[in-house]
């Protein structure tokens, strides 16, 4: 983040330098004023106003383009900004994400559009022109010293009342921030789980919980802008005041004949703009407030998700899967799912993972596919621990089917190339004939071309197990993870899954399939059964089997004589 800040360095440089010359000519308007009065008005000279006029209108004029460059210049570094840190927030929101969501993946692109829009904003601009805040007392102070010591004065209040409005609204800004990430939370659950909501009658229910935090937001934002206005409106009445004040003191001392009348106009104008970015900085508080608030969580998220460092390409590796000694902790937690668990899988084989449920199945395939790592013990693909491959070539590497199948917004062609920018056409139409979805998707109206949504649209819920197995399958995997393949699967669809995972076998792939159903581990050479987090059984299909029919027998057996005596 630093980096990306202080490429711009050069940039904020020139504004600084355009800001001196608009602070310089914001000199204009007090030095006319004290020309018209104290000369025009005295010498009754119409050429002299003429002259002055057309020089004050070309200095304006500079004024105001400068003043138009810098905020152009400010929001282009916002802009650069953003676009430089777009990619490395987005892949820490959904690396973090995938391992445990949390309030900074909630908001992390919210955050550093936050930033952005600051640094856009005239809060911004008007810090640059605070440093120029004293020259213009200092002009001030030229005139009278009691106009500057007032002047100083009304600085020194305004200055107060930014104080108490950060310590004031802080709390109450942050609040209703979270406040309302939290409503948008529920409501983006709620939506995604609408047909569940509406089914089981439950729209009261979740309306009232919805409502709950939505009104929370609403009185914390209620509360935090009314007291961000108030503020707003207390420095802009104060300033008021004090231009007047100005005027009231400058025309006494005009009286006294200590000062002219052109200075008592010049000094109140100096006044007004020593103060006009203090002014526009409350004004712009929230804005403030909400950038740094968001600066400071991309910083805690940048910082617990550090770059990913770039891997030495390795060769295509072969299908052999070696998982020695592999405890996996869910993130986050503190217990382990699997513990010390060892088993290799050769070119060619297919494994079945067999195994009550919370046996640990579906931690075994997010380890398998380097989403969790093992916390001990290594798992490795061809003699290279997962995480030496880079992650994107590792996703091509192993194909995963997770449990809960979930499309993306676009058509069916860009789902099965994983939303490539440039689909092969080829490659998609030979994964889904792979995963037996090509003849089903030619009978959808736009065929390839048909769009879905994220929770499928029309789509039944085999089809869309069927379209997440062309996925899997579209980068040509040598290792593929299959969790629960054919939970919607009807007969016709395992038969289909199971010529698949023939195919793959026979050009040397490895399949782990992690399965319930007996249809699904047809194709298995070997099982592995788990139970409470550990390997209870590992071996040809039938061996393991028969062991596992044997127990079973034994435990009837035990507790029907528990049952007779
Ligand atoms: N994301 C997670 N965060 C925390 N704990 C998890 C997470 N996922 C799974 N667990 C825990 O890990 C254990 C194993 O769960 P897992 O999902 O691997 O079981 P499973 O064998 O796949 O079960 P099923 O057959 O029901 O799918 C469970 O005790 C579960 O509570």
């Amino acid at each position: 983040m630093r980096a990306a800040r202080r490429e711009s360095r050069g940039l904020y440089w020139a504004v600084a330098l355009f800001s001196l010359f608009v602070n310089l000519l914001m000199l204009t308007a007090p030095l006319y004023m004290l020309q018209v009065y104290d000369r025009v008005l005295g010498s009754r000279s119409l050429e002299t106003l003429m002259g002055l006029t057309l020089l004050v209108a070309f200095l304006f004029v500079m004024m105001g383009l400068l003043d138009y460059a810098r905020t152009r210049i400010m929001s282009r570094i916002g802009a650069r900004l953003q676009s430089r840190l777009d990619r490395r927030v987005f892949d820490a929101v959904i690396r973090q994400s995938a391992l445990k969501p949390n309030a900074a993946t909630a908001t992390g692109l919210r955050d550093l559009e936050a930033v952005q829009r600051l640094i856009g904003s005239p809060a911004l601009t008007a810090m640059f022109d605070i440093p120029w805040t004293p020259l213009f007392l200092a002009g001030i102070m030229i005139f009278h010293p009691w106009l500057g010591y007032l002047a100083i004065s009304g600085g020194v209040v305004l200055v107060l009342i930014t104080v108490a409005n950060q310590v004031l609204t802080r709390v109450s800004v942050a609040g209703a921030n979270n406040a309302m990430v939290a409503a948008e939370m529920i409501s983006s659950q709620l939506q995604s789980e609408a047909e569940a909501v509406q089914a089981m009658g439950m729209r009261d229910a979740t309306f009232a919980r919805w409502q709950r935090s939505r009104t929370e937001a609403l009185e914390q934002s209620v509360t935090s802008s009314d007291m961000g206005r108030g503020f707003s409106v207390l420095t802009r009445t104060f300033r008021q005041f004090l231009q007047s004040a100005m005027l009231g003191l400058g025309a006494y001392l005009v009286l006294r004949g200590e000062m002219t009348a052109g200075a008592m106009i010049a000094g109140s104008i100096l006044m007004g703009r020593a103060l006009a970015p203090i002014e526009s900085l409350i004004g712009q508080w929230q804005v403030v407030q909400r950038a740094i608030k968001g600066w400071s969580s991309l910083a805690e998220l940048l910082s617990a998700v550090p770059p990913e460092q770039p891997r030495t390409a390795l060769p295509m590796p072969r299908a052999l899967l070696e998982v020695q000694q592999a405890t996996i902790v869910p993130p986050g937690e503190s217990q382990a799912s699997l513990r010390v668990l060892s088993f290799t899988v050769q070119p060619g084989e297919a494994v079945g993972v067999i195994g009550p449920s919370g046996a640990g199945k579906s931690t075994l395939a997010r380890a398998l596919t380097g989403l969790w790592r093992p916390a001990g013990g290594k798992i490795r693909l061809d003699g290279a621990t997962l995480d030496q491959y880079d992650p994107t070539v590792l996703g091509q590497l192993i194909g995963y089917l997770p449990q809960r199948v979930e499309l993306f917004d676009g058509t069916i062609a860009e789902n099965i190339a994983r939303l490539s920018p440039q689909p092969d056409a080829e490659k998609v139409v030979a994964a889904a004939r792979r995963a037996d979805a090509h003849e089903m998707i030619l009978k959808l109206n736009d065929g390839y071309d048909t769009r879905v949504t994220a929770s499928g649209g029309r789509l039944s819920g085999g089809q869309i197990q069927r379209i997440g197995l062309a996925r899997a399958m579209y980068s040509d995997p040598v290792i593929l993870v299959l969790d629960e393949p054919n939970s919607n699967l009807d007969n016709e669809g395992s038969q289909a899954l199971n010529v698949a995972i023939r195919t793959l076998k026979s050009e040397g792939k490895s399949v782990l399939i992690m399965a319930h159903r007996p249809a699904a581990i047809q194709e298995c050479d070997l099982l592995l059964m788990l139970e409470g987090g550990v390997r209870v059984a590992f071996g040809p299909k039938d061996e393991v089997l028969r062991e596992v029919v044997k127990n079973h027998q034994q435990i009837n057996k035990s507790s029907d004589r528990g049952s007779i005596r």
